[in-house]
């Protein structure tokens, strides 16, 4: 295959660096990136929201119209990968990306079925010929659906493949099936519908992909089964052939304590002092006194994925000890009361910062001496991959990405990374933390090993490209 000719459309709802609220935006720019390199053509399409950076510097390129549909386009780019941008103000020039008030948009369905649908004529309108259009989650599920039933038999589309990528597949997108009534009337849209007419984007998407991946080999495995699937697993397992699993890289070009720019003092394996300015900072910051007891760190969404019910129970009788224990997070509000009364009830000890800081991230990535993930499911898990690259050591729950990424220190303390628990709950977290704040407190000289060997993993997008390179070929 040559790459160059290789042309693959990369749709996503968000890509770092323009629009961000989880890991999806951290791989749908990486990704593309490192594709890039490799020489495929390739070019990202999101919606023009209104959170947009860079906004100013967006170029108006087209427009497109028709009877049933209407839109702009704009270009940006990140380095030399061109960035399309759905402009359509009534949907997305709204303050978020998918919440008003902590509740999702009424209209998501169509919002998203309408960006969907503007990929066909934003590729025709910029004669841009996909060889793969590459979707990414509920947001384009219905991006397959339309490709199979109303342009395969379009010159313009007939030799375009799909891929979708199942970053959550918690999120699955279901909504009325009035919401997808101005999509051409000669669709069957009815095929879709499920119980009480209700369309399940993600599900449409897995329909109808030409393949399927998880951004873990062990979350492909766990989508087959009843437990681990989100209700998905029939679909799923009709579709076992052509599933499977790549494991996330992880972009070191923005998460390396040697270079990162929002870090007070840089460090690196052969020289860690830094960690130490870094580590009185991030308690300067969220007002913890500078002391040299154990730093536990958490980033994350306030959702029930992230385990935050087990974290609450475990820190209740875990902050009884001489420790930090750091969370920054937005999300549930109930989740985030919760934590505020733990954080009044230990003000000393415990820091809950409610703020979406991409600053404070990278700072608690390279303050704290442990980074805390206890999933209930965990798709892949970023936050675990940029831990070990800060020398900061993950506890973390086995499922999914998790399991694939971090070595428990009882297990095989000869390659140990991390801690790592089966059960989930919050007494077995607890154990958990004890078991690593011993080691800690007792076995200094053990930890540094797992620091060294954490600071020198490395999950690199080249390791994973083969796979998808592989995966395109397949479609
Ligand atoms: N309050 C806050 N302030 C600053 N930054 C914050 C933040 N809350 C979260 N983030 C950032 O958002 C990202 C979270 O990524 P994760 O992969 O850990 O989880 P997420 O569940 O969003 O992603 C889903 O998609 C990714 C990508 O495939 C999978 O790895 C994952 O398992 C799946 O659930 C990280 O870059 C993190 O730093």
């Amino acid at each position: 295959m040559n790459n160059s000719n290789f042309k693959i459309l990369f749709v996503a709802s968000e890509v770092e660096s323009l629009a961000k609220t989880g890991g999806l935006a951290d791989v749908a720019k990486a990704l593309p990136l490192a594709l890039k390199e490799q020489g495929f053509d390739v070019r990202i399409v999101m919606p023009f929201y209104k959170s947009i950076n860079r906004r100013e510097q967006a170029k108006s390129i087209a427009s497109y119209q028709s009877h049933t549909i209407g839109f702009g386009i704009s270009e940006l780019k990140i380095a030399d990968v061109p960035v399309y941008l759905v402009e359509h103000d009534d949907y997305f020039l709204r303050d978020e990306l998918y919440t008003e008030n902590g509740h999702g948009f009424a209209d998501n369905g169509e919002r998203f079925s309408f960006f969907s649908q503007a990929v066909f004529p934003l590729c025709e309108t910029l004669d841009f010929k996909p060889d793969i259009i590459h979707c990414n989650d509920w947001h384009t599920g219905l991006v397959p659906f339309l490709l199979e039933k109303q342009y395969r038999g379009s010159e313009f589309f007939k030799d375009t493949r799909s891929v979708i990528t199942i970053h959550n597949a918690a999120y699955q997108g279901i909504f009325p099936g009035q919401q997808f009534a101005k999509l051409e009337s000669q669709l069957n849209i009815d095929e879709l519908y499920e119980d009480h007419h209700a369309v399940n984007m993600l599900k449409t998407g897995i329909r109808f992909a030409n393949k399927i991946n998880a951004v873990s080999p062990s979350y492909a495995a766990e989508l087959l089964t009843h437990l681990g699937s989100h209700g998905l697993s029939d679909i799923l397992n009709e579709r076992a052939d052509d599933l499977s699993g790549i494991l996330n890289g992880c972009d070191y070009s923005d998460w390396d304590p040697q270079t990162d720019p929002y870090l007070p003092s840089n460090y690196s394996q052969s020289d860690m002092s830094g960690k130490t300015v870094c580590r009185q900072s991030l308690q300067i910051k969220v007002g913890l006194e500078q002391n040299d007891v154990a730093i536990f760190g958490v980033v994350a969404r306030l959702t029930e994925q992230k385990g935050f019910h087990m974290l609450i129970e475990a820190l209740e009788d875990f902050l009884i000890h001489d420790v930090q224990v750091i969370i920054v997070g937005t999300g549930d509000p109930k989740l985030a009361s919760q934590l505020h009364q733990l954080s009044q009830q230990y003000p000393q000890k415990l820091a809950f910062i409610e703020a979406y800081s991409n600053e404070l991230a990278h700072l608690i990535e390279a303050g704290s001496d442990f980074f805390l993930m206890p999933s209930v499911f965990e798709p892949c898990g970023l936050n675990q991959m940029y831990s070990l690259a800060y020398a900061t050591l993950p506890i973390v729950r086995a499922v999914g990405g998790l399991k694939d990424t971090v070595i428990d220190y009882d297990q095989n303390p000869e390659q140990a990374t991390g801690f790592v628990f089966e059960q989930p709950s919050g007494q077995t977290l607890l154990n958990s933390l004890r078991r690593a704040l011993l080691l800690y407190l007792e076995h200094p000289d053990a930890i540094q090993d797992m620091c060294d060997r954490a600071i020198q993993t490395r999950f690199l997008w080249q390791d994973s490209l083969p796979q998808y390179t592989e995966l395109y070929k397949q479609a």
